[in-house]
């Protein structure tokens, strides 16, 4: 039987400009997704029953409302004479809810691992649109490029960017994407800026004032990591980040953080490794 073994990497927000709201309440918004080399391990295995099992389950997360499931329910439909089921197992190294994918990237990994599973034959773009389905973020991660994104992120065009280190903190508290932007205090009204001015250096995440406010935990980090360099927070939050030339500093940054704050180093990459492992690319 065969089994499939993905990596499903995480991304941070380089930066976040919210420049509008759409009638159905989403945000148009601004950002550069930077894909990260690190990430959670999925691995699908085919199962001719129909049936889809996920082997070992999120605490706190229903099966039904795991992204996994989710996106292997919306994939069914679309097989064609034998019933498909799967196992999956999920490896979950990425903290939820901290602003770094997780969870879209889990979805994104499953669709293209189930559509090559199956032989369903479903296009990056019938993927990336079924994705969008899931998240706003689900499709940066079904593309599989570094990517300079508006809409409401799924209006992507890849950027090739210097493949910095990157320290990423997680306080330990948890912000939930739907109440900051529900909030009377979140800045709806960005200018839109070009690609060059964000190059330029010097923008920064809309939603970080609003976030530090609510959460003293991230302002901490934030202003903890500003020791060594430029620090920002990644979407609306909970992680936190900064970039380093070399892996070594990075490393010994990290290694100094305060007791109570989980972290890790990732290096900045511009194509996914998941791309690389279904051989969509070489
Ligand atoms: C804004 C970002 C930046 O990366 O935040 P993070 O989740 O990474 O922190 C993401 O695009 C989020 O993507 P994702 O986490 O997939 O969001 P979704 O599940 O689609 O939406 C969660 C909730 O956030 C709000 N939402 C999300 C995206 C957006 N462009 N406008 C919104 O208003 C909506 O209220 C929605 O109900
Ligand atoms: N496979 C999954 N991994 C992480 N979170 C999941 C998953 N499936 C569903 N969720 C839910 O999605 C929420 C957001 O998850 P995540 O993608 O990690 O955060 P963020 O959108 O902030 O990057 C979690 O709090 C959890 O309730």
């Amino acid at each position: 039987m065969q089994t499939l073994s993905l990596p499903c990497p995480a991304k941070i927000n380089l930066f976040l400009k919210i420049t509008g709201r759409r009638d159905d309440g989403y945000h148009e918004l601004q950002t550069l997704f930077q894909l990260l080399d690190y990430g959670d391990t999925l691995q699908l295995s085919h199962r001719d029953d129909g049936e889809l099992a996920l082997i070992n389950a999120l605490s706190g997360v229903n099966i039904e409302d795991n992204l996994v499931f989710r996106a292997a329910r919306k994939l069914q439909p679309f097989a064609r004479d034998i019933p498909c089921g799967a196992n999956i197992t999920l490896e979950k190294r990425l903290p939820m809810g901290g602003g770094i994918g997780g969870g879209s990237s889990d979805a994104a990994s499953t669709l293209l691992g189930l559509n090559q599973l199956w032989q369903l034959d479903l296009s990056v773009n019938q993927l990336a649109e079924i994705g969008l389905e899931l998240g706003a973020d689900v499709p940066v991660f079904v593309r599989g490029k570094t990517a300079w994104a508006e809409g409401i992120g799924e209006i992507l065009t890849p950027v090739e960017t210097q493949e910095l280190w990157y320290v990423v903190l997680k306080p330990d508290c948890h912000v939930s994407t739907a109440e900051i932007f529900c909030h009377e205090q979140l800045t709806r009204h960005d200018s839109p800026i070009k690609i060059a001015t964000f190059l330029e250096g010097g923008t920064g995440n809309s939603c970080e004032p609003l976030v530090r406010k609510l959460y003293p935990k991230i302002d901490k980090a934030l202003i903890w990591l500003e020791q060594f360099s430029p620090a920002k927070l990644t979407g609306t939050g909970a992680c936190v980040f900064a970039s380093f030339e070399d892996q070594i500093t990075a490393e010994t940054v990290c290694a100094q953080r305060p007791t109570e704050i989980d972290g890790f180093v990732a290096r900045g990459i511009n194509t996914s490794p998941l791309h690389r492992a279904l051989g969509l690319i070489k």
